[in-house]
C-alpha cells in the first residue's frame, strides 16, 4: 500500500529507529509498502522512519529505470571515505526543497537484505550521498538539520504554512 509520508517539521521525524529483530513476514510487508511508496512519492530512497514506523529499514532505488530496489536493514556504516561530495539533496519529508549537503564521497555499508542474509555494500556518488541521507533518518535526522539556522527557519515557516492551507482545503 501507498503510504503517508510524514512532513517537516513533524517531531515523529526526530524519533531514533530501534534494530529490526527478525526479518519475518511483517518485515516483508513493510519493505514492500515502502518500495510502493517511495515510488509513487518519486523518490530515490525511503526510511521507515519517514512513514512513521520506527525500526530500522531503508529501501533505496538510483536505478535511471526504477527498477533495482536496494534494502537495507539493520544497515550501518563500517568505513567513509575522507573525500566528501557536496550535492543537491531533496527529501520526501521537505517536499520542494533542494540545497546542497556535503557528504563522504564513497561508503561501505553493511547491512541484512530482504532475506535476512548479511550484505557488504561499497558505494559512491549518489548512492553514497542516498545511503547517508536515509542512515540519517534511522537517526531522526532530517537534511534541512545541515543548513544554516536562516535557510531552515524559513524552510519550517514556509512548510507549516503549506500544512494550515492544506489542512483547511
Ligand atoms: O527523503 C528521502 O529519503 C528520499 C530522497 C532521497 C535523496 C535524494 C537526493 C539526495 C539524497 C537523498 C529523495 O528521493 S528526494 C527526491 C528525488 O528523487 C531527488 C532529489 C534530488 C536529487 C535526486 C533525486
Ligand atoms: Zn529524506
Amino acid at each position: 500500500a501507498v503510504l503517508p509520508i510524514l512532513c517537516y517539521p513533524d517531531p515523529r521525524l526526530r524519533t531514533v529507529a530501534r534494530p529490526v529483530a527478525s526479518v519475518d513476514a511483517r518485515i516483508q510487508a513493510l519493505v514492500a509498502d515502502m518500495l510502493e511508496t517511495m515510488y509513487d512519492a518519486k523518490g530515490i530512497g525511503l526510511a521507515a522512519t519517514q512513514i512513521d514506523v520506527h525500526e530500522r529499514v531503508v529501501v533505496i532505488d538510483v536505478s535511471q529505470e526504477r527498477n533495482q530496489p536496494m534494502v537495507l536493514i539493520n544497515p550501518e556504516i563500517i568505513w567513509a571515505s575522507e573525500e566528501k561530495q557536496e550535492g543537491e539533496e531533496g527529501c520526501l519529508s521537505v517536499p520542494g526543497i533542494y540545497d546542497g549537503v556535503e557528504r563522504a564521497q564513497a561508503v561501505r555499508v553493511r547491512a541484512l537484505d530482504a532475506q535476512g542474509q548479511e550484505r557488504i555494500i561499497e558505494a559512491e556518488g549518489l548512492l553514497a550521498v542516498c545511503i547517508q541521507h536515509e542512515l540519517d533518518h534511522l537517526m531522526g535526522k532530517v537534511f534541512v538539520e545541515y543548513l544554516s539556522p536562516l535557510k531552515r527557519n524559513r524552510i519550517k515557516t514556509k512548510l507549516l504554512k503549506q500544512q494550515r492551507e492544506e489542512a483547511r482545503a
